[in-house]
């Protein structure tokens, strides 16, 4: 993150406000999805209705807690291999909208147990954002979609109508646990960076989860230790009682069983085993 004052302002500010604001007074509901009145407004939404995005432009769609930071950190590491040039964000680098057939577009998934689990400590870790009850009240509210950005499975039903598309590149958060130089290195193939195996290995040894955590506090703020968690895979069983597990597995049925994101998730391998 290199224009680093101006992205962590804009997370200390919406820390700030989050002090001062309860759970129940947390949403305001754009086009039936919750999002929080700490980060987004209206307005935003409003204006991006005319956002024009440019050609070269790269786009990362992703539900909270799936692994965008990390994605955004190996693209940025992947610029400044190719051009030598660290990439300054001059605004906090989250768009809500836009026309996505002229970007090229990264979406990163990550199995829902583990999402949701990260989502819950996120709001009950960090001291300034509102604290669910318990592990079960933000499991409800979870799986009835009444979280920020809404419900992980409507994202999920809606992106797998675009997994196929040219211009979209889908990414798992687990393989990249599994095998982050080679994900690193589809990454760059997709938007045509040439790098050498050196390279890659020089991004994979700057992008592992304690890479990142280590840097987290100079990369994102206070709010760095708490974002940067755990970031491991089966995180799930130490929260998900069995009749959680049941009703989520029945969800993924519901909703992704035959599916290509379904079969792509690895729900089996990594929800079940
Ligand atoms: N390098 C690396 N390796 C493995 N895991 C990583 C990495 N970077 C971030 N993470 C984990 O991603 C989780 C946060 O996701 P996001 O960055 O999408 O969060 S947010 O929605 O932008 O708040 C959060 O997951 P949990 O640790 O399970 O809470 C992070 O730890």
């Amino acid at each position: 993150m290199a224009n680093k004052s101006k992205f962590i302002d804009y997370i200390d500010e919406a820390l700030e406000k989050s002090k001062e604001t309860a759970l129940s007074h947390l949403f305001f509901i754009h086009q039936g999805i919750p999002y929080p009145i700490t980060m987004c407004t209206s307005e935003t939404f409003q204006a991006l209705d005319t956002f024009e995005a440019r050609s070269d432009d790269i786009v990362l769609a992703s539900y909270p807690k799936c692994g965008s930071n990390w994605i955004l950190h190996i693209i940025n590491e992947l610029i400044f291999a190719e051009s030598k040039k660290k990439y300054e964000y001059p605004e906090f680098p989250i768009l809500e909208c836009g026309d996505p057939e002229k970007y090229e577009i990264l979406v990163i998934f990550r199995n829902p147990k583990d999402t949701a689990v990260s989502f819950f400590h996120f709001h009950n870790d960090v001291p300034d954002i509102p604290s669910y009850g318990s592990w079960d009240e933000f499991f409800r509210q979870f799986m009835k979609g009444q979280v920020s950005w809404g419900s992980y499975f409507d994202f999920a039903i809606n992106w797998n109508k675009h997994l196929d598309d040219e211009n979209v590149k889908f990414i798992l958060y687990e393989d990249l646990k599994e095998n982050l130089a080679a994900g690193i290195k589809q990454i760059a193939e997709f938007f045509g960076f040439s790098l050498t195996g050196e390279q890659i290995q020089t991004i994979s040894a700057q992008s592992t989860f304690q890479a990142m955590r280590a840097k987290s506090q100079e990369t994102h703020g206070a709010v760095g230790p708490f974002l940067f968690r755990k970031g491991e895979v089966g995180d799930w069983k130490n929260l998900f009682s069995e009749t959680q597990n049941q009703e989520m597995d029945a969800k993924f049925k519901e909703c992704l069983a035959g599916t290509s994101l379904g079969a792509k998730l690895k729900y089996e391998s990594y929800c079940q085993a």
